[in-house]
């Protein structure tokens, strides 16, 4: 009977079969080994890091100095003249200790958490259990055969007839055992992969993790790590432990039959199994490099294929489909070309693995069939030191026998405990020290501006800035110079400048996402949540109008939107009732979309479901991004060219539904139409064209001082 049924299949899921992830292509070769980049040396992470154009937090420019204030050392040299080989991670071996220290951090939280530890060991405990039952019912299959055989030499037929009833009820007591042991399992595997994706998720939006990993290229594709890498890792490691429990168990009871039977023959096992792990180790070596190349370019194909649908429209109007035919195939041939040489190595270790395999088949026989010749024992106990080499041998050559297994739960393994160290950002010593040091006040601080108009002003404030400065992130290019500005209540503001000035940089900074190595200064909201932004008084209406993918009324109600029955018990009496749909359905019409409402009346309106950012015309989404601005009701919006797509009517129309509601803007945007929709205006220009990299590039100036101007 098959030992581990569920430790092969998840495992050859991610060997063999294709992944299903969305990837991004990043600098995955060079950052295919965070761990031992972590352990590099200084002068090595930095020079990684200006290669790939990364940020210096304040603790890596220190080390940056020292490095370079030094003469260079050979080993920087080569590491910085080296190229990236085309299939480095071929090179790749299972470091053992690191898998095992890896494994042991991305696992534990599940089991160490105070809600779910004491379900989770019971269940763990009914798992080991029947496992137990498993090795009970293969030790007692062991003797039954024996003696079955022996009936049978001994032409015993009342003896023989008897066992083979035995054998029928015991196989009808022994499977459900099995059955119930791959059942549970899978059950408990479950759960586990439930808890972590819920666990990874939450990290991955707590502090806009998800923009900051998606803006600073920090891993690769996280959605496949998320989905695909968790799954696999859940089912794999419980499947691995259960096997190594089941193991110890079998070797333990197995041994003791085989070493009773002849002593010479557990001789010949130990050497045959410690020969055996230690081929398949050499000639699987390479897999092990082969399995994580082969997760990236699955990825970066899939990723290929879903950018085509999400831009079929820009494709098909530039035609290029030829180009894009081209880019999908070279992919495809990229991780073809990686899967054939995985196949190879696949090979290689299967004919190891194949003949070690069918020796056993008769290695024993060979060793203990002269002792039956000699008369020394029966012909049954033949087979049963046969059941029990193969057992103890199965037991004792897990590395064999699963060793593209684990290369690929290694490749799994070391994704995941990336994944975590960019999550858990905070528990990198780099990061820490930063934290502590006299520099960690550098950035943009984002803090809270107190209520009751502390700063000695007259009208209320709802957004400060104070001396604002800012750099492009890659190239280091000044943005802008020291800016200081107030936005009071009523005083909306229009900032104009040629492209690439900084105007929607400026906004990001605002939101708090800008990176904080490329800016200093301060930003002051009235109020702050949880996150460091001020999503209760402040909307963004960012440049590409976002659909999400749900209803026409979870359009609307977005990002604010969320099932009261959702939330935990506590919140539920706080949670404030949606707008009705004849609100709603007032809004559509004040941004003039009631056509949309009414194209789709038949089909519920509201509640149909449809891929919005196909089917709404850009002008209409922004139109839609106004009804949810309108439904907001904050006190201040920042919109980003988020009337680019309108006619002037529409646009007038849109900016006289916010000062009616009463909202305070601050807009950016190039037409001079825009003007008179605001009180002042705040003109930027390239650093370059204005003064010195540190002398302002701004300009603010009451927007009827312009006008007088006639500028
Ligand atoms: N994450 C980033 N990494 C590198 N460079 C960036 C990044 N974000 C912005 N920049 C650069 O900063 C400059 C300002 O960009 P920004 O989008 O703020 O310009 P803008 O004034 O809004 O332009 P436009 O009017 O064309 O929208 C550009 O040169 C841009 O390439």
């Amino acid at each position: 009977m098959s030992r581990s049924p569920t430790f092969q299949a998840p495992l050859c899921r991610y060997i063999v079969c294709s992944r299903r992830a969305t990837p991004r292509a990043t600098g995955k070769a060079q950052l295919a080994s965070f761990s031992s980049f972590k352990r590099a040396p200084w002068e090595s992470r930095i020079s990684f890091l200006q290669k790939k154009q990364r940020p210096l937090t304040p603790r890596w420019k220190r080390n940056l100095v020292r490095v370079t204030s030094s003469e260079p050392s050979s080993e920087t040299t080569k590491e910085t003249t080296k190229e990236t080989p085309k299939l480095g991670l071929e090179q790749k071996e299972i470091d053992w200790p690191l898998l095992l220290s890896q494994a042991v951090k991305v696992a534990t939280p599940y089991w160490k958490d105070p809600k779910e530890r004491k379900g989770a060991l019971l269940r763990l405990g009914g798992v080991v259990g029947l496992t137990l039952g498993t090795t009970g019912v293969s030790v007692f299959f062991n003797f039954l055969g024996r003696d079955f055989f022996n009936s049978i030499a001994q032409k015993q037929p009342e003896e023989f007839q008897r066992l083979l009833v035995v054998y029928f009820f015991a196989i009808c007591a022994g499977i459900p055992a099995f059955v119930l042991k791959d059942f549970f399992t899978q059950r408990l595997a479950l759960r586990w992969r439930t808890w972590m994706t819920e666990s990874y998720v939450g990290k991955y939006f707590s502090d806009r993790k998800f923009y900051r990993i998606q803006a600073g290229s920090l891993i690769d594709n996280p959605d496949q790590r998320i989905n695909d890498d968790i799954s696999n890792f859940t089912v794999t490691a419980l499947s691995f432990a259960l096997v190594m429990l089941n193991s110890t168990i079998d070797l333990v009871s197995f041994s003791g039959i085989l070493y009773n039977i002849y002593p010479p023959l557990f001789g010949v096992l130990l050497a045959y199994a410690l020969g055996g792990t230690f081929l398949s180790v050499k000639f699987g070596q390479r897999l092990v490099g082969l399995n994580f190349e082969q997760e990236t370019r699955e990825a970066n194909f899939r990723y290929s294929l879903v950018r085509i649908r999400e831009n079929a429209e820009s494709i098909a109007f530039y035609g290029g489909e030829k180009n894009e035919m081209q880019l999908l195939l070279e992919r495809f041939k990229a991780t073809v070309q990686n899967y054939g040489q995985l196949l190879v190595a696949s090979r290689n270790l299967d004919f190891f693995t194949s003949f070690y395999r069918y020796i056993i088949s008769f290695l024993p026989a060979a060793v203990v069939a002269p002792l039956f010749f000699k008369g020394d024992i029966e012909f049954g106990v033949i087979n049963q030191s046969s059941s029990a080499f193969s057992h103890i041998l199965s037991d004792v050559s897990i590395v064999v026998y699963q060793f593209e297994a684990i290369a690929g739960f290694s490749a799994v393994t070391e994704r995941l405990y990336q994944f975590t160290e960019v999550l858990e950002g905070g528990t990198d010593d780099d990061e820490a020290d930063a934290a502590d040091s006299p520099e960690a006040a550098e950035g943009i601080q984002i803090a809270s501006l107190d209520a009751g108009n502390g700063n000695g002003l007259t009208a209320e404030p709802l957004l400060t800035i104070q001396d604002l400065s800012m750099s492009a992130p890659t190239s280091g290019a000044p943005l802008l110079a020291n800016l200081t500005l107030d936005v009071n209540a009523g005083q909306s503001l229009l900032i104009m400048g040629p492209s690439g000035t900084g105007k929607t940089s400026l906004l990001r900074a605002c939101a708090g996402l800008w990176p904080e190595e490329s800016g200093e200064g301060t930003v002051l909201w009235p109020k702050l949540n949880e996150d460091g932004a001020n999503t209760q008084s402040v909307f963004f209406v960012p440049q590409r109008p976002y659909m999400v993918l749900g209803s026409l009324r979870q359009q609307l109600l977005y990002p604010t939107w969320v099932e009261c029955t959702d939330l935990p018990d506590a919140e539920q009496d706080d949670c404030e009732l949606p707008p009705s749909d004849k609100e709603l359905e007032a809004v559509m019409k004040l941004v003039r979309l009631e056509g949309v409402l009414e194209r789709l009346r038949d089909g519920g309106a509201l509640d149909t479901l449809m891929d919005w950012s196909s089917v709404l015309s850009l002008g209409e989404q922004q139109r839609l991004a106004f009804a949810r601005l309108l439904l907001a009701k904050p006190k201040l919006a920042l919109l980003d060219e988020s009337t680019s797509a309108l006619d002037m009517d529409n646009e007038a129309h849109l900016y006289a539904q916010l000062q009616s509601a009463g909202i305070t803007f601050v807009s950016v945007g190039h037409r001079s139409s825009l003007m008179k929709f605001h009180q002042e205006i705040l003109q930027l220009s390239s650093v370059a064209e204005g003064a010195g990299n540190n002398e302002n590039n701004w300009q603010l100036r009451p927007i009827s001082e312009l006008v007088s101007d006639g500028s």
